[in-house]
């Protein structure tokens, strides 16, 4: 997506422990034309493997997916990261390492609104390591839902997660790929695959 790797060459800035800052676009502000397009790229991919939910996790991750949403006419769930008093039981839970505010957090889904009835198409804003998504794949999994595919809006192609969720066997698509980065190449990014 050409209009999201122009805005990463020019709002993109390198923080310490291989962290690329986007809060202008993706993580803090967010862009709507942006968003809309990220929406619009991602259905146009994934309406072929006709998916009846898009899912995500909180926080970043709702934009991304609630306009891929909105485009191909499904339901979005996200996995929240604290369990509220109203979230019916039993609920499918596992944990991730936040690459942001550090910690292990806890992700909730209810079975409520994900089981065996469902084809998802899991929507995040970064792909990195990937431990989140394998988080999210493992209730997804035990749900006893379908997982389609996996769209992510930035990958970090120098931490492999492509590569380690290859067990998954499902096509992962992204908008914007960081080749690589460091303070004295700057940041190496192309259009996502
Ligand atoms: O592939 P990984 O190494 O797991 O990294 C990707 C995850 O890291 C971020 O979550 P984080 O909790 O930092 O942020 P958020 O609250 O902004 O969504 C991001 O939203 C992804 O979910
Ligand atoms: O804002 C972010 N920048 C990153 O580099 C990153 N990696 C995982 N999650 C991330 N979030």
């Amino acid at each position: 997506m050409q209009a999201l790797v122009d805005a990463i060459r020019e709002q993109g800035e390198i923080l310490p422990g291989g962290i690329l800052k986007v809060d202008g676009l993706v993580n803090h502000q967010l862009l709507p034309h942006l968003t809309r397009e990220m929406g619009e790229t991602f259905a146009r991919h994934f309406a072929p493997l006709n998916p009846n939910k898009i899912v995500t996790i909180e926080v970043s991750g709702i934009a991304p997916a609630i306009a891929t949403a909105m485009v191909l006419g499904v339901p979005m769930v996200y996995a929240r990261k604290k369990k509220p008093v109203t979230m019916k039981e039993p609920a499918f839970t596992a944990q991730s390492v936040s690459r942001t505010k550090g910690g292990v957090v806890d992700l909730y889904v209810s079975s409520e609104f994900l089981g065996a009835d469902d084809r998802v198409v899991v929507i995040d804003d970064f792909l990195a390591s990937g431990g989140t998504l394998r988080a999210l794949a493992g209730m997804i999994d035990v749900s006893g839902a379908q997982l389609l595919g996996i769209g992510c809006v930035v990958e970090k192609q120098f931490e492999s997660g492509r590569e380690k969720l290859a067990d998954l066997n499902v096509p992962i698509h992204t908008l914007a790929n960081i080749i690589r980065m460091s303070e004295a190449a700057g940041i190496e990014v192309e259009a996502g695959r």
